[in-house]
């Protein structure tokens, strides 16, 4: 079942076109991330699925219903953490759940939610106390207070340490093993390509790659990286370079693995090293470097 269906959504503040046309499709427990630069559009995108705001033009359907018509089934069945949240400073973490969970059918018990987000040792301290990762999670346990369908997060992990990070990426793969539907916004692109099956990446309203995550990134080009021997030109290399920085010369290739191996043989047929050699395959920010790199020189072209 498609729990996510975006069909052409469109919406404007006055006179600006924050979202022009935007459609994708996110099947039941599966987590899709919605990536772009600062303005893209995600969060009015977020904002017009969760029911906040109604589209302009085109459809959006959450669980096959209308968020703005069955707004009430789809506050029920989804949760949402927003960028800000609108918590009481002065409220412990155990008063901000329990106050929550009167709002919430079926909550989940207070000691489990905290529990989900590792905040259990921090139930007496005060809201205002809190950093700003641990504010993160205790919105995130609100946000799965009534274990939902569908989840929707707006940069979830911003502000936390590397290891709230993960287990927070622990917390959202389990969600959505038992079926919760996520969808994702996020500026951190290995937690994007970590975590979500498919993706698209908005740029001024609208959508300018999407896809399945690991189609996407075999479908691009991989890096290998090594220091020039000082010898050698770029031009006499087996593997043609893409970029030569200081002594840095980088290769962007279809198989990395093979082009480090012609590289490497060449090198040792001459007695050379090739100093810090970095192999790897293509990643989500080769992918949104690429993007912007093809955007400058269409500047270029149109100037
Ligand atoms: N209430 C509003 N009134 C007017 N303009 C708005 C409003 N909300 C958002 N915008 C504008 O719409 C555009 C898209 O904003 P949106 O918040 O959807 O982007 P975003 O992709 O989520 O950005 P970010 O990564 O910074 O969160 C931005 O240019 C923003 O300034």
């Amino acid at each position: 079942m498609t729990a996510i269906q975006v069909a052409g959504l469109a919406k404007s503040y006055g006179d600006f076109a924050a979202v022009k046309g935007v459609s994708f499709g996110v099947p039941q427990g599966e987590i899709f991330a919605l990536l772009g630069r600062n303005g893209a559009g995600k969060t009015t995108t977020v904002e017009v699925l969760a029911g906040f705001q109604a589209p302009d033009e085109g459809t959006v359907r959450v669980l096959g219903l209308d968020p703005v018509r069955d707004r009430a089934e789809v506050r029920a069945r989804t949760g949402i953490m927003l960028q800000e949240a609108g918590f009481f400073p002065d409220l412990t973490v155990a008063q901000t759940v329990d106050a929550w969970r009167d709002f919430v059918a079926a909550p989940r018990p207070r000691a489990e939610a905290l529990e989900l987000v590792g905040l259990e040792a921090r139930a007496a301290t005060k809201v205002r106390q809190l950093s700003g990762g641990e504010r993160r999670r205790l919105d995130l346990a609100l946000a799965t207070l009534s274990r939902p369908d569908v989840l929707f997060l707006d940069e979830p992990t911003t502000g936390m340490d590397p290891e709230a990070r993960q287990n927070t990426w622990e917390v959202i793969r389990g969600l959505a093993g038992q079926g919760t539907t996520v969808l994702l916004t996020t500026h951190y692109l290995e937690e994007a390509q970590r975590l979500a099956s498919s993706m698209a990446i908005m740029d001024r309203g609208l959508i300018i790659a999407s896809g399945g995550m690991a189609e996407t990134l075999a479908a691009q080009t991989g890096r290998v990286a090594f220091e020039l021997p000082a010898s050698v030109t770029p031009e006499e290399l087996p593997v043609p370079v893409a970029t030569v920085e200081g002594r840095t010369a980088v290769c962007r290739v279809a198989d990395p693995d093979l082009a480090a191996q012609t590289l490497l043989s060449w090198a040792g047929e001459r007695g050379l090293r090739l100093r810090g050699l970095e192999v790897r395959t293509a990643t989500l920010e080769d992918l949104f470097l690429d993007l912007a790199a093809g955007e400058k020189s269409e500047k270029k072209e149109v100037a």
